[in-house]
């Protein structure tokens, strides 16, 4: 049996054996890479494959063109480099959906709450981005407020909505592969995701000491939403937990995006499909900037395990509202446990 270093336990209760702190490169059979171009059923059981068993894949031949990811980049550079008084003019705890931006040590991922080194800003779900929208927009959840945008670079703004556009596209194509993927209709999970509850981000870290694993750039976690369309930038940091409890970098491949399951799928799908624990930690010596869009459904959505998945091992999880979910989780890793309890309070959402 493998020597254990650290036991690492995810927020919904699986636990993970860890046993080399030190991360190894991954081969392509690993972490598979996917053409969605492949024909369809061929395409459906290489999701399958992927989804059941690592967690992780990279998407190729998705559509998505470069330029979007570029021009986002710079101006979200551009807003970096502001002033730390200026970003902070929209910092997140100013949103009551925390949307805005975040400093370094701000957010604490991992379960022992240690600072990530990362600063970060993010939007959400706005149906003027949304080439699909529904004519008629009516929700009772709080979590679809207005983003907090940097009035210094309007350029930003025109970027987001761009490239988020592209992207609600492609994570519809995706859920619904996924729904075929688990004999469901292909439809299933699309018609949940009238107003999606997707948010994006584009993060920022700086490199980081050699060995140093008590700071990383993000914790070890696992994601909250359905699944994370993450364009990696270029730099070699992300890294994933393997079934044998090693650390493998997910290092990017030109013209991929990295797609991986997160938690509401792994509940919804009662862990057939695996949400795969994950860090970042740039020991590049180079500064890195990535760009992960979180695909969740409607936040009225109640998640509950599919009948189709419960066969083995019965339901694992109680039902949950998808907005009060994302939301908890969210401001779990922001604020200390007092702040936690009243900001739950404070939007009604229960403990
Ligand atoms: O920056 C990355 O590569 C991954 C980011 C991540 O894991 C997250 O934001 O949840
Ligand atoms: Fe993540």
């Amino acid at each position: 049996m493998a020597t254990s270093v650290h036991q690492f336990t995810s927020f919904s209760g699986n636990s993970r054996t860890v046993i080399s702190e030190k991360a190894r490169a991954a081969t392509f059979s690993e972490i598979p890479l996917i053409s969605l171009e492949a024909e369809k059923q061929e395409l459906v059981r290489q999701i399958r494959t992927a989804c059941t068993q690592v967690g992780f894949f990279y998407i190729k031949d998705h559509g998505i063109e470069q330029k979007l990811v570029d021009d986002l980049m710079n101006s979200a550079q551009e807003f970096f480099r502001l002033p730390m008084e200026e970003k902070n003019d929209i910092h997140f705890t100013k949103s009551k959906q925390l949307k805005g931006y975040e400093g370094f040590g701000d957010n604490r991922t991992e379960s022992e709450r240690k600072p990530d080194l990362n600063e970060q800003f993010s939007w959400g779900y706005d149906k003027e981005m949304d080439p699909d929208q529904e004519t008629v927009f009516e929700s009772d959840s709080f979590l679809y407020g207005e983003n907090s945008w940097p009035s210094q670079v309007p350029e930003l703004r025109t970027a987001v909505k761009r490239y988020f556009s592209q992207i609600l596209l492609l994570a519809r194509r995706l859920m619904s592969l996924f729904a075929l993927a688990l004999d469901l209709p292909e439809n299933y999970f699309v018609d949940m995701l009238k107003h999606p509850g997707a948010m994006g981000r584009v993060l920022h870290y700086l490199p980081q000491p050699v060995e140093e694993t008590n700071v990383l750039g993000i914790g070890a976690h696992t994601d909250i939403e359905c699944c994370t369309i993450l364009y990696p930038g270029e730099v070699p940091a992300l890294e994933i937990l393997n079934p044998e409890g090693e650390w493998i970098v997910a290092t990017p491949i030109p013209g991929t995006f990295v797609i991986n399951i997160g938690d509401m799928l792994a509940r919804w799908s009662n862990d057939f499909f695996i949400s795969t624990v994950h860090r970042v930690k740039n020991i590049t010596g180079q500064e890195r900037y990535s760009i992960p869009v979180f695909v969740g459904v409607d936040y009225e959505t109640v998640i509950e395990p599919l009948e189709t998945c419960i066969s083995l091992h019965g339901k694992k999880y109680p039902p949950v509202k998808a907005g009060d979910y994302v939301y908890k989780r969210l401001a779990y890793s922001r604020f200390d446990k007092q702040d936690f309890e009243n900001m739950l309070d404070q939007v009604g959402v229960s403990k």
